[in-house]
This record gives C-alpha cells, structure tokens and sequence, in this order.
C-alpha cells in the first residue's frame, strides 16, 4: 500500500482498502472494562478523505489509534493493506506495517525539540535506512511541500504551532505513507493555522492520491473530507457523503481565504491586533500570527496589550552599539519561542528580532534595573535554550504566569522581578540535566518540575549584565 496514483479522492477506488468489521475494544480500569468501541463496521476506499466526528468520549481517537495499529481490537477484525489484523497480531508485524505504509500526526505536535525542523523529518527516513545525503534532500523537499522550506534550522521552540504541525505532516510523509491518519490535527490552531494545514491535507489526498482518516471535533471541517462516520457511545452512529459541489465548493474558499490572507488583506482581528495596513510581506503575516495566538492563549491578555503600546526600545549590543528595537516586533515571537521567560514582561524575554531572523540568530533580551536593554544573540543551532527540556519550560512557564496573574501591582511586579535577574545570574545551565530525547514524556513526568525558572538559565545569558 505504497503512495498511489489515483489523482483526485472523489474518483476513490471501489475496493475497500481498510476493513474494520464488528471491533470491540475494552479498556481495564483495575476490575471495571470501559467499553470504548462495541461493534464498529467500516469501509474506507483508497482514495478517500473520511472524518470521523462525534461525541466526546464516544470513541473516535480508539477507533483511529485501532485502524492505525497502535491499539489492538479486544474482538472483531481489520483489513489494512490487504492485512488481516486480529488480536493474536504480532508487535513486531504491526511495527512493519505502520513503518511501511502509515503516516500518523496527532494534535500535539511530539516533534523532538532538541531537533531541528530538518532533522526531526529525517527521523523516520533513518530508521529506513536512507543515508545522510538522501535522507537530508528528501526532508527538505518534504518540508518544501508543506511550505516550510525557509524554517529547515528552526527548533520546534521556534515555530508557532501551525508551522509545528506542519513539520509534523512532513515527517508523517517521509516513508510515503498510503494511508494519514490524523488525531485533531488542527485542534491547537487557529483559524489561519487550520486553513493552511487544511489546504496541504486536501492537496495530499487530491493530487498524490494519499488516503486520509481524520478524528476532529469541528465541524466546520467536514466539508473538505469525502465522507464524515459520526460515532457515538462506541458505535457509528450515522455517515455523510459529502456531494462533489460541496467538496468543490468549501476548497475554492478555502483557497480564496488563504489567497486573501496572504495578501493582507484580513488585518484586524477581533482580539484587536491590528495590522500594518496594505502590504505586509511574510514575516509581518508570521509576527502578527504570533501575536494573535500569544494573546488568545494566555491569561494575560491586558499586559500583552499594554506591552504591544510600548515605544521602540533602545538596545545595547554586546560591542556597545545601540539599536533600536521596536518591542512590538519582540514580544509576539518571544511567546513563540518558549524560553523560561516567556511571560516575564519586565525582566527577561527573549525573541526573534527581524533582523535576528534574516542572520539565522536567536536573540536572548534581559531588561535591565535602569530600563536599558541588553542582548546577546546565538546562533539558532546553537541555542542552550534550545536543549531545555520542553516539560521544563512549559512548567516554568506556566509559573511565571501564575505569578504574573497574581501579580496585580505594576511597581511591585517590576521590583520582583529585579530581584529575579539578579537572581538569576548566580544560576548555572546544565545541558545534560536538561537534555532529553523525548519531550512528550519529560512533559508527563517532570522531575524539575518544582524548579524556579530563574534554574534553567544558562551562564551565556549572564554574559550581557
Ligand atoms: N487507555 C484507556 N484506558 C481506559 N479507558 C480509556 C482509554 N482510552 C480511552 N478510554 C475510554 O474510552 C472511551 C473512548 O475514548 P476515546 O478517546 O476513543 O474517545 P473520543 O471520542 O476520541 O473522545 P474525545 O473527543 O474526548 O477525544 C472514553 O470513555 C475513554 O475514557
């Protein structure tokens, strides 16, 4: 079940290319199952583009993970790639399949963080065997095709979230997988985000023919797909077929509404960003993207407003040069970035200046007692930042935030925090303490996680006391 050529999903083959038929599946909660799929028929044609919609809890991430193998029916059979799959399947046989012929992007993007964008598409392709060379040309063509071929250096800590999950389906595509199966993969986006990720998985299944089964909860999605199956209770309540028209209909404005967007012409949102007005080139579009989920996604709404107003601030760079630097174009990256200090609004923020980006350096800025600004730059591959484990951060993060909420008195949050930087100084980085190859589990089990943020910085930001 390699990549096919069928050319457009709605001349999907009659041949049903997944089977699951009469799959029970029971979780064991110590003594009590929960019955989380009882009975599930489907048919999916290659070719087809179908959602699976429903009810929380009714059962669609189960019956995604089954069809996908990563969880085995308690009863009942799949077809997959001619395959019969049944509980008495072997690990290792569902390992080879899912290698072979599954692509899988879920709504958390799990890319590695200490890997770049680049190497996190390289991944899959080692583990087939490809070499340095032809593994590192075809991740960037993967990268290219889901336009993300200007960020191949970039950390996951640097991308906002739809260039994350867009990374993700590029490394999902890296074994040419038939079949992408995807778990609310615009969950965590907005609307933008959703349509840019929308248009590559339409893209996917129209032009190269890949099959896609897709678990979402918004239904304004449903039209882009062949057909929806709604599950409720563990069972498929109804199906829809979606008519061609339709399906035609909702991608032609899907793409109007991309065109649209690109050519700036959506500039003010309701969360009150405004944009630069006619023309904004792409780094423009990216910054105010960033600052739109910065502010939608945290509690601190009002600061970052109040920030946004702030004038150009003057900057001294390590050789004693002055810049200016207009705060506004470093706070929404900094949100993006992830670092410790992402929501401290006085004492550190660290971000992507526009300049920063066009040298491939990411910029560490503290804020000094004076109000003057100091900065040191690294080089993006070269980041300590960047090996801080991502369960840290995120708790770090979430601390400082805590403390910003409850911190309702300007004057006295300002005098905090220079407490803070001072503070902070006399703390080391560590990068094999940090260090860990795999963030989603570090974000489940943080043994750092009662660590103040002031811990995770590194002696190179002390530098630019
Ligand atoms: N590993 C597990 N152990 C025990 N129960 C589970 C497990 N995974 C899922 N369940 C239960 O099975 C049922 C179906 O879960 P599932 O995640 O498939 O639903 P869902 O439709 O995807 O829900 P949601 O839309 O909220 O993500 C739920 O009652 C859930 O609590």
């Amino acid at each position: 079940m390699s990549k096919t050529d069928v050319k457009d999903s709605e001349e999907a083959q009659e041949e049903p290319f997944i089977v699951v038929e009469n799959v029970h599946k029971t979780y064991l909660l110590g003594v009590e199952g929960v019955a989380a799929l009882r009975g599930v028929n489907v048919e999916i044609r290659q070719g087809e583009f179908v959602m699976i919609c429903g009810t929380s809890g009714g059962g669609k991430s189960t019956l995604l993970n089954i069809i996908g193998t990563i969880d085995k029916p308690t009863k009942g059979r799949i077809t997959l790639c001619g395959k019969q799959i049944t509980p008495r399947t072997t690990d290792d046989e569902l390992a080879t399949i899912r290698l072979k012929h599954l692509g899988f992007v879920f709504q958390t993007f799990n890319l590695l963080a200490s890997m770049t964008a680049l190497e996190n598409v390289e991944l899959p392709l080692t583990f087939r065997g490809y070499g340095p060379k032809r593994r590192k040309e075809k991740a960037k063509k993967l990268l290219e095709k889901v336009q993300m071929g200007d960020r191949l250096t970039h950390y996951p800590s640097m991308l906002s979230g739809g260039e994350q999950q867009r990374v993700t389906i590029a490394r999902a595509l890296a074994n040419n997988p038939g079949l992408l199966l995807l778990d609310e993969p615009t969950g965590d986006l907005d609307t933008l985000n959703t349509n840019n990720v929308m248009k590559i998985l339409v893209d996917l299944n129209r032009k190269n023919g890949i099959t896609l089964v897709m678990v979402t909860h918004d239904m304004n999605l449903i039209s882009y797909a062949t057909r929806t199956i709604f599950v409720r209770d563990g069972k498929v309540a109804y199906e829809r077929t979606t008519k061609k028209e339709e399906r035609q209909k909702k991608i032609a404005e899907l793409e109007e509404a991309i065109r649209l967007g690109h050519d700036g012409n959506k500039q003010t949102d309701n969360l009150g960003v405004e944009g630069q007005g006619e023309e904004m080139d792409e780094d423009d579009e990216r910054k105010q993207l960033l600052m739109k989920k910065a502010l939608a996604g945290s509690h601190s709404v009002k600061k970052r407003k109040k920030k946004q107003t702030q004038q150009p601030t003057t900057i001294v760079t390590e050789d004693g040069q002055q810049q200016i630097v207009h705060s506004q174009s470093l706070i929404p990256i900094c949100s993006s970035v992830r670092t410790p200090f992402d929501y401290d609004p006085v004492a550190f923020c660290s971000g992507l200046t526009e300049e920063s980006m066009d040298c491939g350096y990411e910029i560490i800025v503290e804020k000094k007692k004076d109000k003057k600004t100091i900065f040191k730059q690294f080089p993006l591959n070269d980041n300590p930042y960047s090996n801080l484990r991502q369960g840290s951060i995120q708790n770090a993060n979430q601390k400082i935030l805590e403390r910003e909420i409850n911190d309702d008195d300007d004057g006295e949050e300002e005098s905090d925090q220079n407490d803070q930087s001072s503070e902070v100084s006399q703390n080391k980085y560590d990068p094999k303490a940090e260090e860990n190859p795999n963030p989603a589990s570090s974000a489940m089990a943080d043994p750092v996680e009662h660590q103040e943020p002031s811990e995770l910085i590194s002696d190179d930001a002390k530098q630019g006391e």
